[in-house]
């Protein structure tokens, strides 16, 4: 049963529409205006303002202009978010009170049009190839890193790898900069100096940024309305904005281009919002519409039942679908939370890509973006190398082997890495598939056949005999408390125990515990999964964390308490903290 709204109005077949195709061609360099003196801030009637002490070089990015353009996306698209949102609390009710998330039919005639294609990589210079992407946050050290890794793209993270400090996000800004110019360079606090390897854009990683997703509000800048009322800036449109006020002109003269992963997404009509802000953006700007192109990810269980109509919302900005496994899992529990235990997943170390309902997924999203000439990324192994740990780096290079490969075979076009020395290992996988070819993108997938029950058979998680155990309890309180502790001090991204943890696996450890101890779970055996019991799990955690001044884990465990033991269920671990400890 569905219960989603009308239809994409537009008929599906993109070349019934010209006016709104791509204009591949055009060349941003000729035709935008020096962003510096951008002629379309009178186009605001709204304002944004800097509610927030500005660093040494702050003004290179909070220009009056890039101001004003941001009051001009929050004039067009404040009020739709808000109505996506709400949209949002009002299916997680509906899904919690029972309602299984399923393929509308009311947009069947898209899914069922053979005739329209995305955009894809053409006309989009550095995303024909996009094998091996590296992730990361865009401090200085990782920007210079991650552009010197060999990878073919990097996704300059704005989101699950970034703590959203105001810091974060202006510096980020300011590191994206200058290294499209060719200028970034930074000293270590030991003296060691890095650089980029070349100034030269298409010698380098292509760079798609990920700015935060909808729910996210950027509290250092205020938007006021024509009705005089202010508000927090939204976090996406600040990201993006600024992003793309500064650089788009730039990455098309370097030969690139103004890239995007879209995060989070729950449904299509996100998918319009996003491509009604490309347009407005870029129509602002004085760019060809078609210049953006954007990735979406599929990590919402909603979204999975909406890739085509995702896809075909956004055809003329698209380029591919990303298979971001941890935010998924994180919905289908988030999802599924209070649905009682044939829906309780068993560890998080337990639960597999090759788990059923999780291939089905891949395999969906494989067969859709071929079938849509759509680039079908892979998604991240969470085990990371150890410089000085041979073992736990053969333990890392064999997981990751073995993962790219199974995605290279399904047909992925490109996967991620979260570290520089898993670049050359994801690569081979790929290699050994693609040969000498860009991507796989005609190999269809038309075998594959999934329905509502495969995704939402999350019972076959436990099938194959994985469980809850006390240890998975303990994991997922340690890792949930060091990593807000890492947050909270501004680090978005950690390794814990050897593996990957950012945003969005933190995100299934608070999650799992709250739908545990909801579910009455218990674990092995035999003992129930209860408040008392994760709290004296949780005391014994803190006990044996090294402390130092100034850590932050008194501060943790307060957040953590309240995301994974409190009674309600907040949507996201970050909103509450981000607006008790990062707004200030
Ligand atoms: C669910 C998702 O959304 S996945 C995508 C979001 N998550 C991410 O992007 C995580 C990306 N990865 C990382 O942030 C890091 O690899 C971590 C935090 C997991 C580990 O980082 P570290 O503890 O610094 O690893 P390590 O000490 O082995 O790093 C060695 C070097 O590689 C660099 N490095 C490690 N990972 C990266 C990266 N992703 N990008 C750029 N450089 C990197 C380090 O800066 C360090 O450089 P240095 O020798 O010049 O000091
Ligand atoms: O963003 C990626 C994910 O796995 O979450
Ligand atoms: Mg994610």
């Amino acid at each position: 049963m569905t219960t989603l709204a009308a239809p994409p109005t537009a008929p599906p077949n993109p070349d019934a529409r010209p006016d709104r195709a791509p204009d591949a061609g055009t060349s941003l360099a000729d035709i935008a205006p020096d962003a510096s003196a951008w002629g379309g801030a009178t186009l605001a009637e709204g304002s944004v303002t800097v509610a927030a002490p500005l660093g040494p070089r702050d003004e290179e990015i909070l220009t009056p202009e890039a101001l004003a353009f941001l009051a001009l996306l929050h004039d067009r698209f404040a009020d739709d978010r808000t109505a996506l949102l709400l949209e949002r609390q009002r299916r997680m009710r509906r899904i919690a009170d029972g309602e299984d998330p399923d393929f509308n039919p009311a947009t069947r005639p898209v899914r069922d049009d053979p005739s329209w294609r995305v955009a894809g990589s053409a006309g989009a210079p550095g995303l024909a190839d996009r094998r091996v992407e590296i992730t990361g946050p865009t401090d200085p050290k990782m920007t210079i890193n991650a552009l010197n890794s060999g990878a073919r793209c990097w996704l300059a993270d704005a989101e699950d790898a970034q703590s959203p400090t105001w810091r974060n996000v202006v510096d980020g800004q300011l590191a994206l900069r200058d290294a499209i110019r060719g200028t970034l360079t930074f000293t270590s606090g030991a003296g060691t100096r890095y650089d980029l390897r070349s100034s030269d854009l298409t010698e380098l990683p292509t760079i798609v940024f990920r700015p935060r997703g909808w729910h996210l509000f950027e509290s250092h800048l205020a938007y006021t309305g024509t009705d005089g009322a202010t508000q927090p800036a939204s976090g996406t449109l600040v990201d993006f904005g600024l992003y793309l006020f500064h650089n788009a002109r730039e990455l098309v003269a370097r030969g690139r281009g103004p890239y995007f992963y879209l995060p989070k997404l729950e449904g299509y009509r996100e998918a319009r919002l996003w491509n009604e802000v490309f347009e407005v953006a870029q129509d602002a700007l004085g760019i060809s519409r078609g210049t953006i192109r954007a990735t979406v990810l599929i990590e919402t269980l909603p979204a999975a039942f909406e890739m085509e109509e995702i896809l075909h919302e956004l055809r003329d900005h698209c380029a591919g679908l990303n298979a971001g496994r941890w935010d998924y899992l994180f919905s289908v529990i988030k999802c599924f939370r209070t649905r009682g235990d044939s829906y309780v997943l068993p560890d998080r170390g337990q639960v597999t890509m090759t788990a059923p309902f999780m291939r089905a997924y891949t395999e969906l999203l494989v067969a859709t973006c071929h079938r849509r000439g759509a680039h079908a990324m892979g998604g991240m192994s969470a085990f990371v190398p150890d410089r000085r740990d041979p073992e736990v780096t053969e333990r890392a290079v064999a997981q990751v082997w073995a993962d790219k490969t199974r995605e290279a075979h399904d047909g992925f076009d490109g996967t991620w890495v979260a570290h520089p020395d898993l670049v050359e290992v994801a690569r081979g996988a790929f290699d050994e598939v693609l040969g000498e070819s860009e991507n796989q993108v005609t190999r269809m997938r038309d075998d594959v056949a999934v329905g509502q029950a495969d995704l939402l058979d999350v019972a076959s998680a436990r099938r194959s005999g994985a469980t809850v155990t006390e240890a998975g309890l303990r994991a997922n309180v340690s890792v949930g408390v060091r990593y807000v502790e890492s947050w909270l001090r501004g680090v978005g991204a950690a390794a814990i125990d050897h593996l990957m943890e950012d945003a969005a696996t933190a995100e299934i450890s608070r999650s799992q515990v709250w739908q545990w101890v909801a579910s009455g779970t218990t674990t092995d055996d035999g003992v129930p999964i209860t408040r008392a019991r994760c709290e004296a799990v949780l005391r014994s955690v803190l006990v044996g964390l090294p402390r130092s001044a100034g850590d932050r884990f008194d501060d943790a465990a307060a957040i953590f308490r309240e995301v994974a033991l409190g009674e309600e269920f907040p949507p996201f671990l970050t909103t509450g903290a981000y607006a008790r400890y990062l707004a200030v």
